[in-house]
């Protein structure tokens, strides 16, 4: 599975450009031969909260019938990255995953939302996750701040999950933490994390990359710059079961004695 990740520049509340540079980026990441290319989080709109109500679409509004219509075109799995989607109690900072086809396959709305940046006074938490299969491999899908709860990547990883995408807009002055979590995820729990970040700037905080596709081993497989940039890998999802055989750390667990709060 070659993957794909488009580390894109976000402009916030131009949604014109934001699709003109998704699209070129999506061209260019599908002719480097990519049958899976990932997008990063809220990258219709960047966190343009104020103008929410100009960003906010359907379920199968413009975004996911253009993500459809690309997965179909360039014949490729499609993590859509993220961007607000409209339900019945609120607006949700949602993914949606198409196949080769351009069938919808997943659903996910972010469910911890950063008070930090505010997203919590706009938008309302996702309350389902679920893995997919991604070509016969059972695959997630996470959303930024997502990736500081080890108990989302891990319920993914006990429900099968060989390999997380996590879309962000994770912000550099807190780089450090994105590289550290991502590895610990990807090592914790012995599964690839393809973590697609923007960058650019919006009112507040400057993007500035540092996308990152890693091995269910801890390995960096490709790392991206602090601009434009489609980054790419080669992923051989049967390490991930070669590895949960050398150090068995799912059988090994010991939930007995977990103190896990309800
Ligand atoms: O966890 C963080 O520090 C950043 C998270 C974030 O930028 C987001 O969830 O959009």
């Amino acid at each position: 599975m070659k993957i794909a990740v488009c580390q894109m520049p976000i402009v916030q509340g131009d949604r014109e450009k934001n699709r003109k540079t998704a699209e070129q980026m999506l061209t260019e990441a599908a002719k480097c031969g990519a049958n899976v290319i990932a997008l990063p989080e809220m990258w219709t709109s960047g966190y343009d909260f104020q103008n929410l109500s100009l960003h906010e679409e359907s379920l199968n509004g413009e975004t996911a019938l253009f993500l459809s219509a690309q997965a179909k075109k360039f014949g490729v799995w499609l993590i859509g990255g993220s961007h607000p989607v409209r339900y019945p109690d609120g607006v949700r900072n949602t993914s949606l995953t198409f196949d080769p086809n351009g069938t919808l396959q997943n659903t996910y709305s972010k469910i911890h939302l950063i008070g930090l940046m505010n997203e919590d006074k706009y938008l309302v938490p996702g309350d389902h996750f679920d893995v997919f299969s991604l070509g016969g491999e059972s695959a997630a899908v996470e959303i930024c701040y997502d990736v500081r709860f080890t108990e989302l990547s891990r319920s993914y990883a006990l429900m099968g999950a060989k390999i997380l995408f996590i879309p962000a807009e994770f912000p550099v002055q807190r780089e450090d933490h994105w590289v550290t979590l991502l590895r610990a995820r990807a090592i914790e729990n012995q599964m690839y994390v393809v973590g697609i970040n923007a960058v650019g700037k919006n009112d507040n905080d400057t993007f500035k990359g540092k996308s990152m596709i890693i091995d269910p081993w801890g390995q960096t497989l490709a790392v991206g710059c602090d601009s434009r940039e489609i980054l790419t890998a080669d992923v051989d999802l049967s390490n991930v079961s070669e590895i949960r055989q050398m150090i068995p750390v799912f059988k090994d667990r010991k939930p007995e004695y977990y103190k896990i709060d309800k």
